[in-house]
């Protein structure tokens, strides 16, 4: 395949795109449907910034190429996995609802897909992966096939936190009504450049692979758990409410109160859940208490926290905080040795390793040196982005550039 500058050639044609992950502060944590991936509740997250955590995806068909087939970070992977194959077969159903005047474009809708992905940072390890993940994939397949308008209840298909990451800024997943799903989709609360001065500090804690999967542990949580019932109907949909208030206001003690209390509840729905899931350790914990005490110690609250499926804690907070919880977090989690230089990540500025005696005396740990291994520093992001036909992740033969071994 030789692409011209729209893609388009005479036997093939290639789109890449990228995607962010998202960070709920209101938490999904319960399916009503399985196989549509319909939610007990409503959520509400924002899409980070790509320099650090993204996928990218290219999508690829050709007259030549015999069946559909599927790389992932560098080694093939079954394309009939179920929520790819969800993904891709209404990806095509909506293809071919739409009239095509031309005959080679609609000819190009019985030929084989060749997709190809990777994420910059570890797969499957509570990083939302999996968001970004398949709204890349149905975002570049949406523009392969020409599909306009929002394809966020396909994303949803492949994973539902997905269906968040189409859009940049703030955005809410909205519960929905319908059986068919088609109310479940997402909307922008707020879009990229609406809070600027917000910031996001993603602690990894661990970047191993998690004990249970989101959509095991909330199966489980669906069945056992009557805390969960009691959040979806009793609290939620005023929290999102005023989230969202709080978010269009950028009323930032509110919006800090509302996000540590929706992530501390989703995790006493899994404790509630039988037998229990707890996806925190002993650091996640410390991490917790550092921030209550720091905040107490301020006044008011200067950072908030949030964790999903897995030990590592994001932190939301102003920009001009960032220099004095660094320093905390330098200070309680030092980084060992041989990690200084890369243990703060996609932040110029320079910071203390230490914090004044006063501050000391009132946060209830002693230093836990190498139990953060690293911090990314970043902030709220744009949705999915068309790259250049340069940026390819697949060759001429349709075939990746790079393969692991
Ligand atoms: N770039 C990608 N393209 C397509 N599928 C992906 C991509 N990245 C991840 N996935 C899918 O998502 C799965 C990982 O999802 P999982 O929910 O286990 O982890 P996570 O998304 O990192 O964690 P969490 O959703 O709890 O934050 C992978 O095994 C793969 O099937
Ligand atoms: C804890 C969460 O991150 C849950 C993510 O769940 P997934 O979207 O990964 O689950 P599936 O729909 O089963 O794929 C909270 C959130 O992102 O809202």
């Amino acid at each position: 395949m030789t692409a011209n500058n729209d893609n388009t050639t005479w036997s093939g044609r290639s789109v890449t795109c990228t995607a962010p992950i998202n960070i709920a502060v209101i938490k999904y944590w319960g399916k009503r449907d399985e196989q549509l991936i319909l939610p007990t509740n409503s959520s509400l997250s924002a899409s980070l910034d790509q320099d650090h955590l993204k996928s990218t995806t290219t999508a690829s068909i050709s007259k030549e190429f015999k069946r559909d087939r599927l790389w992932l970070n560098g080694k093939e992977e079954s394309i009939e996995n179920p929520r790819i194959q969800n993904c891709l077969i209404e990806i095509r159903r909506r293809a071919r609802k739409r009239k095509h005047n031309d005959d080679s474009k609609s000819e190009m809708l019985n030929w084989s897909v060749h997709i190809c992905s990777e994420n910059n940072f570890p797969t499957a390890a509570g990083l939302a992966s999996s968001a970004a993940g398949y709204a890349c994939l149905v975002y570049t397949l949406s523009k392969l096939y020409d599909i306009n308008g929002d394809v966020s209840d396909i994303a949803r298909r492949g994973s539902g936190s997905a269906c968040r990451s189409i859009y940049g800024g703030f955005v809410q997943w909205t519960v929905g009504e319908k059986k068919n799903g088609s109310d479940s989709i997402a909307k922008v609360v707020a879009d990229v450049d609406h809070w600027p001065e917000m910031r996001v500090l993603v602690l990894v804690v661990s970047d191993q692979k998690k004990h249970t999967s989101s959509t095991n542990g909330m199966r489980n949580s669906v069945n056992t758990s009557d805390f969960l019932r009691y959040r979806a109907e009793h609290v939620v949909p005023s929290r999102m409410e005023e989230m969202i208030k709080a978010i269009e206001e950028k009323d930032y003690q509110k919006f800090a109160e509302l996000t540590i209390k929706d992530s501390n509840q989703m995790h006493a729905v899994c404790l509630d859940t039988y037998p229990p899931i707890s996806y925190m350790n002993d650091t996640s914990r410390k991490i917790i208490n550092m921030i209550h005490a720091f905040n107490k110690y301020q006044g008011e609250l200067k950072v908030a926290y949030t964790y999903d499926a897995g030990p590592n804690a994001v932190l939301y907070l102003l920009d001009e905080h960032v220099p004095d919880v660094v320093s905390l977090i330098n200070y309680y989690f030092p980084p060992c040795d041989n990690i200084r230089e890369t243990f703060i990540r996609g932040l110029k500025v320079d910071f203390k390793t230490d914090i004044s005696q006063e501050l000391k005396d009132v946060v209830p740990l002693e230093p836990s040196p190498g139990a953060i291994k690293y911090v990314i520093s970043t902030k709220v992001g744009q949705g999915p982005q068309i790259l250049p036909n340069e940026a390819s992740l697949l060759n001429e033969n349709g075939l990746p550039n790079k393969l692991l071994q």
